[in-house]
């Protein structure tokens, strides 16, 4: 089995998790624009990212039962029906992700980013076009493109934060993000953002949804609310409750009617 050192650039995941470098990184590299709280980092090899697009096609011409990423996008895979999650995903959160948010995000959760939900959306023919505005379940969101050659269009948008006011809105410029194979871009989920339609090709990123228990269990990023929580079967949604009997911190669902949001 290989390492995740393996799919990533080494010589900058050195230089991002060693704290002094890390400083450096984001006072030099890695803000997209001073203040916006926009980073953009390497994440993986583009060798790797061809490898992980041949596996992404092979997944999607199975018919492998495939649940839909978010509600939002209908192409895409969820990335732990597909077992990315052990070897892939916890590792690159845990070694790459952890130090970078930690500095980046202190006060929305990066120090304490525990339930990740992690997927990929596909714009294309065929598949989706573009995306309208929204902010994640998520306190920070990591997009990593991972290609494929040659598409045009499909720029990230973003601008205010959610609770901003609307009439603000006017104050903002919206600031346009390309993709960059293998780099990802780092942003708080609340967020606005949108993706611009897709004019040729197709490209495909990973997205990693990270939600921070600690901040989700009093206030859910979707409605902004205490939430709700009731034990249920299945994926956790970013909150976790403890167990009455066994004291043990477990993940759990909100109970979807609390939510009007998603
Ligand atoms: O199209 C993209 O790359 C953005 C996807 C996104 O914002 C999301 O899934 O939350
Ligand atoms: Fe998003």
């Amino acid at each position: 089995m290989n390492d995740i050192l393996d799919f990533c650039d080494q010589r900058k995941l050195k230089e991002v998790s060693k704290p002094k470098e890390t400083s450096r990184y984001k006072e030099v590299n890695c803000a997209i624009m001073k203040g916006e709280g926009l980073f953009r980092l390497p994440v993986f090899t583009k060798q790797f990212c061809h490898l992980l697009l041949d596996e992404l096609d092979a997944i999607e011409k199975s018919d492998c039962p495939k649940g839909r990423p978010n509600s939002m996008n209908k192409s895409g895979i969820l990335l732990n029906e597909y077992g990315f999650d052990t070897y892939l995903l916890g590792p690159l959160r845990q070694q790459y992700l952890a130090p970078v948010t930690s500095l980046l995000f202190p006060n929305s959760g990066g120090i304490c980013l525990d339930l990740p939900k992690a997927f990929t959306v596909t714009y294309g023919s065929g598949h989706d076009l573009d995306l309208s505005c929204h902010f994640d379940n998520s306190e920070v969101t990591l997009n990593v493109a991972l290609g494929y050659d040659g598409f045009s269009g499909g720029h990230l948008v973003f601008g205010r934060m959610k609770d901003e006011l609307a009439s603000q809105d006017s104050l903002k410029t919206p600031l346009h993000v390309e993709h960059r194979t293998g780099w990802g871009v780092l942003h708080r989920g609340g967020h606005m953002h949108s993706a611009e339609k897709l004019l040729g090709g197709k490209r495909c990123n990973l997205i990693m949804w990270m939600r921070s228990s600690a901040v989700g269990n009093v206030t859910c990023p979707m409605c902004n609310q205490p939430p709700q929580l009731l034990p249920t079967p299945g994926a956790d949604d970013g909150f976790t409750i403890q167990d009455q009997g066994t004291q043990i911190t477990v993940p759990r669902q909100r109970e979807v009617d609390v939510c009007h949001a998603l």
